[in-house]
Formats: structure tokens, sequence, C-alpha cells
């Protein structure tokens, strides 16, 4: 096994997956001892045979016959418990290998999600479970009767040394014949391997938007694209199958023409009265054992390929992207933000997307973010979140480095509504609680703070209703409330709303109103990005953003005064002169107060 292989994790920082296999390795070693059983006990078949030929026929006694016959189905039976056992030992250690590593698995995914949408990164998912499938199943229990082929050559070599020269012979043949194997088809597998993993996540994005390739006619364009891939890891296979082939071949004439050969030698010797008629049988039978695990090696070497691939894949990933340390517990937030030059990059990019954003707000400020198209608001959003990384300076929350908190406890202070409102598979009541306990009271108290409650109640299971794979069984309007519920729930101290009304209709734009007002009393920090107007109003700051950086930050009527001059703040449609004047492509209109 390789270096990166599962035995050995090198000389770099052991992951999940090392520790997984350190757990494991045991229950692994003991089912290695238990296969040293089982293949002895594969010998009794032989023995068997040779008694019977030799003495129960010459000697015509059937209690002999029959104590052999009664021992042997004891021995089988004892062998058959054995490998039952075995199973059942593989099984539980894969439950414990999967334990050990899933979590990490999950979250290291996510984090690569995290720097580069997709759905690729779940292959690594895929992955856990090739690996922990070849240990638990027949990957594993065929390479650990491999071992034991000494103990057939050794017992050939018992019943006559040219059967021992001869086992040694065939083993030798066909263990040049798996490495060859090897050599040739592990290359080509791989890359079938990996064009098979960019097909399917390919076809995976391709068919999330079914509808746009429905409607605008791009079915064929994109199912060429896909069946490119598809047919490159077909190509693959085809040429590991062809490769293989050849070798197969090579293995079937050794084996037939070895038991020809054993045969022909056993009859030589018996002739020559070397061995009696039931050793030329029961080594006949030992020496095909010892070609057996070696020919199910071989059959099984594409899994053992496939999950030595997996498992470099999922260290890689692990290794790439591995858990952040343990983070102290800090206080409970109250919501001061301050953001210092902070310089924040697309994490699959180098070029920076802010570039040095300072700006501090106290707890209970409402802050609505303004700026152009591509000018960085979402991706501020971003940062403050802790979506996207610092690449420079600093968000602080309370005056501590957002990157000093523990995500999951983070998590409990902010609301955050993207632009692109992704719900998950499940009801309405788990989503607006964020899949936690059910606070009855407090999922209530979200939905009717986003002014979703009456909505909700229309729908024919209420609360209780699932929404399907991503929320497909609402409108975007509900989606974008129910998200906002989602945001509100627990009312945390600090909320970042990225267009909520992107998808609102009048009445959810009042209800958004009402909620920001409500958020203002309560005390909460409130971020606002929004290309609508109306919520400007509300406002306590503003933030101009305008490629990447600061245009003009302070008081909302300073800022509006400073961007579009004193006597048209606060007049009507001094909105649309913010968007022509200062902003173009942005329509600002100041809302009453
Ligand atoms: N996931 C991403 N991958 C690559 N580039 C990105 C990504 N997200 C944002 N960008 C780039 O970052 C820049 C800022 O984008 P951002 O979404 O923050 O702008 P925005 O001000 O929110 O725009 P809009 O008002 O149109 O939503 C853009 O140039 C955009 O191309």
């Amino acid at each position: 096994m390789s270096q990166a292989g599962p035995t050995g994790g090198g000389k770099k920082a052991p992951t999940a997956l090392n520790a997984a296999i350190r757990t494991t390795r045991p229950a692994f070693v003991t089912a290695i001892v238990f296969s040293f059983f089982i293949n002895l006990l594969g010998l009794t078949g032989s023995l068997y045979m040779m008694q019977v030929y030799d003495r129960v026929l010459s000697s015509r006694n059937l209690t002999t016959l029959v104590v052999l016959t009664i021992l042997i189905a004891i021995l089988y039976l004892v062998s058959a418990s054995l490998e039952s056992l075995r199973t059942r030992l593989l099984v539980r250690a894969g439950v414990r290998f999967d334990e050990e590593v899933n979590a990490d698995a999950f979250n290291a995914v996510q984090r690569a999600s995290l720097r580069q949408p997709g759905p690729g990164h779940v292959q690594a998912l895929r992955d856990v479970d090739s690996i922990r499938e070849f240990f638990t199943g027949q990957g594993l229990i065929t390479f650990c009767d491999v071992p034991w082929v000494p103990i057939y050559i050794i017992a050939a070599t018992l019943l006559h040394p040219w059967y021992g020269v001869l086992a040694i012979f065939t083993a030798l043949i066909s263990a040049a014949l798996a490495f060859a194997n090897d050599r040739a088809t592990r290359p080509v597998l791989d890359q079938a391997t990996k064009a098979n993993i960019t097909a399917q996540n390919q076809a995976l994005t391709t068919f999330r938007n079914a509808e746009v390739l429905q409607a605008m006619g791009m079915v064929g364009r994109l199912r060429e694209k896909w069946v490119k891939h598809h047919y490159d890891a077909l190509g693959h296979q085809a040429q590991a199958s062809d490769r293989a082939g050849g070798l197969m071949a090579g293995i079937k004439f050794n084996r037939a023409f070895m038991q020809s050969l054993i045969l022909g030698v056993g009859a030589y010797l018996a002739i020559k009265r070397e061995i009696s008629p039931g050793m030329m049988i029961a080594a006949s039978i030992i020496v095909g054992r010892c070609v057996q695990p070696i020919e199910m090696a071989i059959s099984n070497w594409k899994s053992l390929v496939n999950m030595r691939s997996a498992y470099e894949r999922v260290q890689a990933l692990l290794r790439a992207l591995p858990a952040p340390g343990a983070r102290m517990r800090l206080p409970d937030p109250r919501g001061d933000i301050a953001v210092e030059n902070l310089i924040v990059r697309v994490p699959t990019r180098d070029m920076p997307v802010l570039k040095g954003v300072s700006f501090a707000i106290p707890a209970g400020t409402v802050l609505g973010v303004i700026g152009p198209s591509a000018a960085g608001k979402s991706s501020l959003a971003r940062a403050l979140v802790g979506v996207w990384p610092a690449a420079a300076g600093c968000v602080r929350l309370d005056g501590s480095d957002l990157t000093h908190w523990d995500p999951e406890q983070l998590g409990r202070f902010l609301g955050y509504l993207p632009q692109d409102v992704e719900l998950f598979s499940g009801t309405i009541a788990e989503n607006i609680a964020r899949f936690g306990d059910l606070d009855e009271a407090g999922i209530v108290s979200a939905a009717q703070l986003a002014g979703v409650h009456e909505m909700i109640q229309r729908l024919p299971e209420g609360y209780n209703t699932q929404i399907g794979e991503g929320g497909q069984a609402l409108s975007g309007g509900q989606r974008q409330r129910i998200g906002l519920a989602r945001a509100l729930y627990g009312l945390p101290p600090i909320l970042v709303l990225d267009e909520p009304n992107a998808s609102l209709d009048a009445a959810g734009e009042q209800a958004l109103m009402a909620a920001i007002r409500q958020l203002k009393t309560a005390g909460r920090t409130v971020i606002l990005i929004s290309h609508k107007t109306n919520s400007l109003g509300l406002c306590d700051a503003i933030l101009v953003l305008a490629d990447g950086g600061v245009q003009a930050f302070g008081p909302r009527d300073e800022v509006l005064a400073k961007v579009l001059g004193p006597r048209i703040v606060g007049a009507p449609g001094a909105g649309q002169a913010l968007g022509s004047a200062a902003q173009p492509g942005i329509a600002v209109a100041a809302a009453p107060g």
C-alpha cells in the first residue's frame, strides 16, 4: 500500500480517516486472524478426500467413513461460524469507522462548498462509503486470504516436495499477473473514476436548472457536454477492461493447465509409488487453493484501486480543509459591529471583491447598504456572517474578531437572509427553527414578525407542510418570507438581510418594514442590503459601496445629503436622483422615516 494508503498517513498531519483506521484496526486484525483459521479449516476437504480414498475405500470400513463424515461436518460448521463472526465483526467495525469519519467528512464538504459552490464535493461522502464498504465487505476478506497462500504451499510440500514447487510456481505466476493487472489498469481506472465524477456532477447541476433547459431548448447542448465526460469515462473503463481481459485469459490458462499438470505429476508420483492416489486428489485441491485467493484478489483489484483513490481523495480534502481548532465560548454578543480595513477575496479568485472596507456601528443600529451591482454588497454580507473569511483586516463583533467565535455558537446570534434563499427539505416549522429543537412559540412569533404566519396557516398542513427539496413547493415570495422568518427566529442580536424584499409584493414589503421597525425597537443590529429604497427611511446609517470600497458612510441624512446634496434629501424622488446622479444602476429614494 502506498504512503497515502489506509494504513499509513505518512508524515502529514493525521486526519479523522487515520483515527478511524486506528480505532478499527483491532477489528481488522481479528478478522485477519479469523481468516487464518478459516483457511486452515479450508484444508479439511482435501484431508477428508485423502482419507476416504486411502483409508475407507481400501479397508471398506464404513465406521471410519461415518466418523470422518461427522468430523468434517463439525469442522465445516466451525469454519462457517468463524466466517459469520468475521462478517459481523467487520460490519460493526465499518459502523465505527463511519462514526469516526463522517462528521469530519461532512464538515469538510461544507467548507469546500463554501469555497467553491457546487455539488462535486459531496463525492467525498460517497468516497467514505466506498472505503467502508471495502473494509467491511468482500474486498478486505478477499485480501485477508492472500497471506495464507503459504499455508497451502506448506500443506502441498508436506504431501510431496514437487507439489510444493508446483504450488510456489503457480502462486508466483498468479501474483505476477495480479501485479501486471494493477500496473496496466490502475491509472486508466483512476481516469475513468475522475471522468465519471465530472459527468455526474455536470448532470446534477444541469438538472437543477431543468426549467431553463426546457424553456430555452438547451437540453441537447448540455447533453452533449455531459456525453463528452460520460464517453470519456466509458472509454477509460473499456481500455481498463481490455487490458485486464488479456491478463484474465492468462490467468485462466494458468489455472486450467496447472490443474492438469498437478494431476499429471500426481499420476507420475503414484506410479512411482511415492504418493497414494488419495494424496494425488488432495494435492490437486490444495494447489488449486493456492491460486484461488490470488485470483479472487485479481478480480477484486478494481475495488482495491477504487478504495485507494477514494481514500486519497478524502484524505486530501480533510487535509486541505482541516477542522478549525476549538474556540473558547465568548459572552453572548450585544451586536456592536466593527469592520476594520477588510479585504475579502472570492474563494476561487485572487482578485479582492472588498478592498479595505472600514466602518463601525453600535448595537441596535439599522444600517442600509447600497451601491451598484457588483459593488460587493453581498460579499460584505457573507463576510459579516463569517461565510467568506477576511484575507486581511477583520470583522469584529462586540470587539472580538469573528474568527474567535465558534461558528455553531455564533450562528445562534446571527440571522442571515441570503440573496438566493435556500430552504431545506423538511417542514416549514423545521426550516424556521433552523432544524434545531422546535420552540413552537418562537417559530410562530418569528413567522408573525416576518408577516408570514397567516400565509402558513392557509397551507393544508400549516407549519407541518413539507416544502420539498429546496422549498420547491413554495413560490419565490413565500420562500423569501419563510427565509426571513428563519433569520428572525430567536430574535438574534445581529441580522444581515441581503435584498430581503427582492421577491416581495406590497403586503410582503409592508411586513418587512414592520419587522425592521420592531427589530429596531428591540435593539437589534440590522444590516439591510437593498436596491429598493423605501426601506432606507428606517435606517440609522447608510454605507455606500462602490467597486469593493466605501464610497460613503455615516448617519442616513448626512450620507444622503453628501451623495445627493442637502436640498433633495427626504424629498420625493430623491432616490431617483441618487440613482442617476451618484450611483448609476441603483434606484434610491428616501422613504418616510
Ligand atoms: N461566488 C462567486 N464567484 C466568483 N465571483 C463572485 C462570486 N460572488 C461574487 N463574485 C464577484 O464579486 C463581485 C461582487 O459581487 P457581489 O455579489 O458582492 O455584488 P453585489 O454588490 O451584491 O451585487 P448585486 O447588487 O448585483 O447583488 C462581483 O464582481 C462578482 O462577480
